[in-house]
């Protein structure tokens, strides 16, 4: 059964709001802090925990927390029954209220890339989807962005633990340790990284940083010097080469900016963002600092998008 119905308007969010009080410990592994987590005045059954726990354990982002810090940020999870299909538990453009992750059931993702009018109520395209020990919802609360995509319930009876997006900030934003597994978790998925090594993994992992763009604004300007190189996170950007007609799409998980990047040349291309873009940057330093020429990295990788630029002077990616 298809139900239009979002998460929110199924279970009004202030309902949540009101049972949160403050919890007087730090949770944060190794280090006393000022910030306190907020914990649910909510009544949780025991199996209900139990389920929550291990659900918790398997999550890679909390892997680093000892029994105790489970047991402290559990209680600030709620749990979300979805019981029909088609349901939105996040609506693209929306603000960022809970970070989510799955006990049971799957999601799917979908993500419009043009701007649309407000009649416009299409979901976009499919763009992936997410399974029991998945989590979802942690960009628009990390990068204080609107939603990046829509996600709706794929199957009857969905388990779902939602955290508030103060707790969730606390808890990734105070521990370096969360933070890195979120920026290794999207490299994973990045073809151009895949010849990574693990401990590379972490040194690319640690040296990144975060930028966002709104609609419209040009990241990189062809002919511009350019010692950046960029991955996508979330949005849509279009690269545009003077004199070449057309343009060509970048979206979450590709690349650009590699050749000012490998080859110390101009920027050979414009990029302009369609959407608000989340980006992550490495720079030319710290990534042969870390890993040997960044060119011989990015010739390593077979990826397909790789060209080879002296043969084919005029072709974006
Ligand atoms: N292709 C995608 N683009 C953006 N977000 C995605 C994509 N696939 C999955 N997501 C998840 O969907 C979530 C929607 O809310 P957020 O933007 O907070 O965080 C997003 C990611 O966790």
């Amino acid at each position: 059964m298809i139900d239009n119905t979002t998460w929110t308007q199924q279970v009004p969010t202030r309902t949540f709001i009101r049972h949160y009080s403050v919890s007087a410990e730090s949770f944060i592994p190794g280090q006393r802090s000022s910030h306190t987590l907020l914990t649910r005045d909510y009544p949780m059954t025991a199996a209900q925990r139990r389920r929550l726990l291990r659900v918790l354990e398997q999550a890679f982002l909390f892997s680093s927390l000892d029994q105790g810090q489970y047991l402290q940020v559990a209680d600030a999870f709620i749990q979300n029954v979805i019981a029909n299909v088609g349901t939105e538990v996040i609506k693209q453009g929306d603000d960022g209220e809970y970070f989510h992750i799955v006990e049971k059931g799957s999601l799917d993702f979908y993500v419009k890339h043009e701007p649309s009018s407000r009649d416009d109520h299409s979901k976009g395209k499919k763009e992936g989807s997410a399974s029991a020990g998945d989590y979802f919802g942690e960009l628009a609360l990390l990068y204080n962005a609107p939603r990046a995509a829509t996600v709706v319930s794929a199957e009857p009876e969905c388990v779902l633990w939602a955290l508030d997006g103060e707790s969730f900030r606390r808890i990734v934003a105070e521990s370096s340790f969360a933070r890195r597994r979120l920026h290794e978790s999207f490299l994973e998925s990045v073809p151009l990284l895949s010849t990574l090594t693990a401990s590379q993994w972490l040194r690319v992992a640690e040296a990144l940083e975060t930028r966002t763009y709104a609609a419209g604004e040009t990241i990189i300007r062809q002919g511009d010097p350019g010692t950046s190189f960029f991955l996508l996170v979330s949005g849509e950007a279009h690269a545009y080469q003077a004199g070449f007609p057309g343009s060509v799409m970048h979206h979450r998980g590709s690349f650009f900016g590699e050749r000012a990047f490998r080859k110390n040349t101009p920027r050979a291309a414009s990029i302009i963002t369609v959407t608000d873009v989340i980006v992550v940057t490495l720079e030319r330093q710290a990534f042969s600092g870390l890993l040997g020429p960044g060119e011989e990295i990015m010739r390593r990788t077979a990826y397909v998008g790789i060209t080879n630029d002296e043969e084919e002077p005029g072709i974006l990616r």
